[in-house]
């Protein structure tokens, strides 16, 4: 090992200040970079592309390289960007929430010299005001959003679908600049079971997100894993295992259960564990979830993750069901582009494995505001209002981090 090696490895810092330095590295020098933690991990990853991150026009997951994926919930606007690992590094958090220690950084390949000054000498902040303005100007008001879920019932009830999920945005003006860093270490210990991520790239934008959703999940030639995610309620008292459902909920998630079961017969697949429904935490709110699992080895099925991915999004727990009609509603009658929002996000290829989620619980921060998305399945039994209250406490679960309300 050279000295330069040595130095590096040893270096210690302040796991919020690295957040915002390498942040404002990549701002400076037209770069990409995603910072996340996988649920149920100790360590906050890191992964920056020095290019600033290449747009995919034919996708397929297995043609990419090792690196991070940002996929938008229908390309337009926005494109599906991935992120090269050029630099690929982590830190444990484990202990690090309050305590203002200085933890190890880990480099998973080594970054020259010159990079890893840039990156921790260098004393400029990550500039707000360099932001570009995303566009959405107004939040959408209650009555907005429970009139498009009036005429989602009314759709049902025509049988132009079973189940559509709307989706609204909710605005919040900041002063000057957000401390993400802090507010990246809060959501990585209030949300231990989520996918915690802060991404930017000079194409993407910048987006905060705590994702309770997989998409896929594979391991190469082992396993390939999705889940079906519906249903929500607000954290009472009980416990877990008291917690009931009522029939509506019971409907909304069997339907993505029955979606992914779709997919898994339009490749002929049989072969796969089904485990639930079961009930989940998500932060403050409640779901019910079925995890599919399928041996990728015992049914010859290498491929299985990148085919799957094409067939799964946008699965019926963010679009509805069937797909095509629930999705003309949702281009139809939503104001505003989802961007990334319902897309899906995360590492590609990394030491074998994929780990891809549906990008909720999330917000776009521009140059004055932070940009809340959430959206609730509806099907014939919904409640307007109740659907209403159901999307502002999920945008509380990342509002609550970023602004503590
Ligand atoms: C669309 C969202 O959540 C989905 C995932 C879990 C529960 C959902 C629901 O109960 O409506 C949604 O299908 C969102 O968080 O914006």
């Amino acid at each position: 090992m050279d000295n330069f090696t040595k130095e590096i490895e040893n270096i210690k810092i302040n796991t919020e200040t690295a957040i915002d330095q390498f942040l404002a590295f990549a701002q400076k020098n037209n770069a990409a970079v995603a910072i996340y933690r996988l649920p149920n991990d100790s360590r906050l990853q890191i992964i920056c592309d020095l290019e600033g991150g290449s747009i995919v026009e034919d996708f397929n997951l297995d043609d990419l390289s090792t690196g991070f994926l940002l996929h938008p919930f229908q390309e337009g606007e926005k494109s599906i960007v991935h992120f090269n690992a050029e630099i690929l590094a982590e830190i444990n958090i484990q202990s690090n929430h309050k305590n203002h220690s200085k933890s190890e950084i880990k480099w998973n390949n080594t970054p020259d010299e010159s990079l890893v000054k840039e990156i921790f000498e260098n004393s400029e902040k990550f500039n707000f005001s360099l932001l570009q303005h995303n566009g959405i100007s107004d939040s959408i008001s209650s009555e907005g959003y429970i009139s498009m879920v009036e005429n989602a019932i009314k759709e049902i009830k025509n049988n132009t679908f079973y189940k559509v999920v709307p989706a609204k945005t909710k605005n919040i003006e900041y002063n000057n600049s957000i401390d993400l860093g802090k507010a990246f270490l809060k959501a990585a210990h209030k949300y231990p079971n989520a996918f915690v991520s802060l991404t930017f790239s000079e194409n993407t934008g910048l987006w905060f997100g705590a994702s309770p959703e997989t998409l896929i999940e594979e391991k190469k030639g082992d396993y390939f894993k999705t889940m079906a995610l519906a249903g929500t309620q607000a954290i009472e008292d009980k416990s877990i295992a008291e917690t009931t459902w009522t029939q509506k909920e019971i409907e909304e998630q069997a339907y993505v259960s029955r979606y992914i079961i779709n997919c898994f017969k339009k490749i002929r697949l049989r072969d796969f564990d089904e485990l639930g429904p079961k009930t989940v935490q998500a932060g403050n709110l409640l779901h019910l979830k079925t995890t599919f699992k399928v041996d990728t080895k015992s049914v010859h099925f290498p491929e299985l993750g990148s085919v799957m991915l094409k067939l799964l999004h946008p699965t019926s727990a963010v679009c509805g069901m069937p797909k095509d009609t629930s999705l003309k509603f949702i281009l139809e009658k939503e104001k505003h582009d989802r961007a990334y929002f319902s897309g899906f996000l995360g590492p590609i290829h990394l030491n074998e494995m994929s780990h891809l989620f549906v990008n909720l619980r999330c917000c776009q921060i521009d140059n004055e505001k932070v940009t809340f998305y959430a959206g609730a399945g509806i099907t014939e039994d919904s409640k307007p209002e109740k659907e209403w209250h159901e999307t502002e406490m999920k945008c509380k679960v990342l509002s609550a981090v970023v602004f503590g309300k």
